[in-house]
């Protein structure tokens, strides 16, 4: 599985995708462990849009564990990085116990080199693909087998989701060590082919308040948590059988309801928490017009930690909705040939024949920065071609 870059060093690559929650993570029962409040479900997006791309090499020429992201060095001193490094070799070493252990290099150090194809740090679930790609690239590396989204929650929580493809839950811990608070797969992307994502990128700027530090703010004071608790386990139960059913509808619904909460939760926190904007709730607006003209319940939307909205829709209505928001969300006079700034052009979007007139919504020339369309896809991926490698033939980091 790993290759040899040089008689030293051993190196394997990999991808991994962004998750979106429809059934939100908001909350911790242990902030050291990151064991969550109530059970989560996400939907794992397609990599050829989303996706973070991580290289790890072991050598016995490297002095020091290091990382670079998107072409600048971190620090690998950072807990979360320190945990997954920790555990990922304390399950080489057991599972290696007895044999000839040298041969895995974990007496090591490692380099750790990664790159996003969208924007880090901007309220995209880079958290969830960058730490999912790295305990996965791990395990290839020190043949780590068996589950391990365990140890990607230890990197950030919703990152677990992402060691699977399709539709995933991560159950909450019933084990007092938390051990077993780890991702499920409920449905692989192949159950649904007709399930599409678009992405309306409002803002890809880093948000003022992380989903870390929000959520532990929303447990300490929201008291329409309680109310939360109350309902969150029979709607994941609810949705994981409109998922198993196909029934997009009842699909949907829950989706919102669950986004719609999630806010409300951030509103009663106190000091209460904005990541929704005035764009965020005219795109809200626009989703309910859709569905009261069709007279069918056609598009979700889901907003993360972030004013960016997660349209979900299947495949027959991308094209009316997709026109839909370039009528009411035109792209700014000033971002070039009318385009949005990555993903999808402004002119490969037919603009709207429907009766706008019947959608009482204001033009918002700009407000959405480009929108992104992708499928259901599929968990992490090892890419075997040498040439994929962010080491440079003699270890270097191509940067
Ligand atoms: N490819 C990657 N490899 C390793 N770590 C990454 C990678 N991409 C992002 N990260 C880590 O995740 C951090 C960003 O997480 P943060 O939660 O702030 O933003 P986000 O995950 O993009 O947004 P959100 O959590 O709201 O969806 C980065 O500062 C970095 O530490
Ligand atoms: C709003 C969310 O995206 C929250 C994601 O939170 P993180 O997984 O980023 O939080 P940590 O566990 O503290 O790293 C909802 C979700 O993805 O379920």
């Amino acid at each position: 599985m790993s290759q040899k870059t040089s008689s030293q060093i051993r190196c394997v690559t990999c991808t991994a995708p962004v998750n979106i929650a429809v059934i939100k993570y908001w909350g911790k029962t242990d902030e050291k462990r990151i064991l969550p409040t109530n059970p989560s479900l996400s939907v794992t997006l397609g990599q050829d849009e989303l996706r973070a791309k991580t290289s790890v090499a072991v050598s016995s020429r490297f002095t020091e564990d290091r990382m670079w992201l998107n072409g600048i060095e971190q620090s690998v001193n950072s807990p979360r990085v320190q945990n997954v490094l920790k555990e990922i070799r304390r399950r080489a070493h057991k599972r290696k116990s007895g044999e000839n252990k040298d041969d895995l290099g974990l007496a090591h150090h490692v380099h750790i080199v990664s790159e996003n194809n969208f924007p880090t740090a901007a309220g995209l679930a880079s958290s969830a693909a960058g730490y999912a790609c790295l305990v996965y690239a791990l395990s290839k590396l020190f043949e780590v087998n068996g589950e391990i989204s365990d140890i990607a929650r230890q990197g950030s929580g919703s990152a677990c989701r992402s060691l699977y493809g399709g539709y995933v839950l991560w159950k909450m811990a019933s084990k007092d060590d938390g051990s077993d608070s780890h991702a499920v797969q409920v449905q692989p992307e192949s159950h649904w082919p007709q399930m599409r994502a678009l992405i309306l990128v409002v803002s890809d700027q880093k948000k003022h308040v992380g989903s870390t530090e929000g959520m532990q703010t929303t447990v300490q004071t929201s008291e329409l948590m309680e109310t939360r608790f109350k309902l969150v386990e029979r709607r994941t139960e609810d949705i994981i059988k409109a998922i198993n059913d196909r029934d997009f509808p009842t699909f949907a619904k829950i989706t919102m309801q669950e986004s719609n909460q999630l806010h409300a939760v951030c509103l009663d926190t106190y000091p209460p928490i904005f990541y929704m904007t005035d764009t965020s709730r005219l795109i809200v607006r626009l989703v309910h017009a859709i569905n009261d003209i069709l007279g069918k319940v056609k598009v979700a939307y889901t907003f993360d930690a972030g004013p960016n909205a997660c349209l979900y829709l299947l495949e027959e209505d991308v094209p009316r909705v997709l026109s839909l928001v370039r009528h009411f969300f035109p792209a700014s006079k000033d971002a070039g040939n009318s385009s949005f700034v990555t993903g999808l052009k402004f002119d490969e979007i037919e603009p709207s024949t429907a009766d706008t007139s019947q959608i009482n919504l204001p033009i918002s020339e700009g407000a959405v920065k480009y929108i992104i369309h992708t499928k259901v896809g599929p968990g992490p991926q090892v890419l075997k071609d040498p040439k994929e490698s962010l080491f440079t033939p003699e270890g270097k980091p191509k940067l």
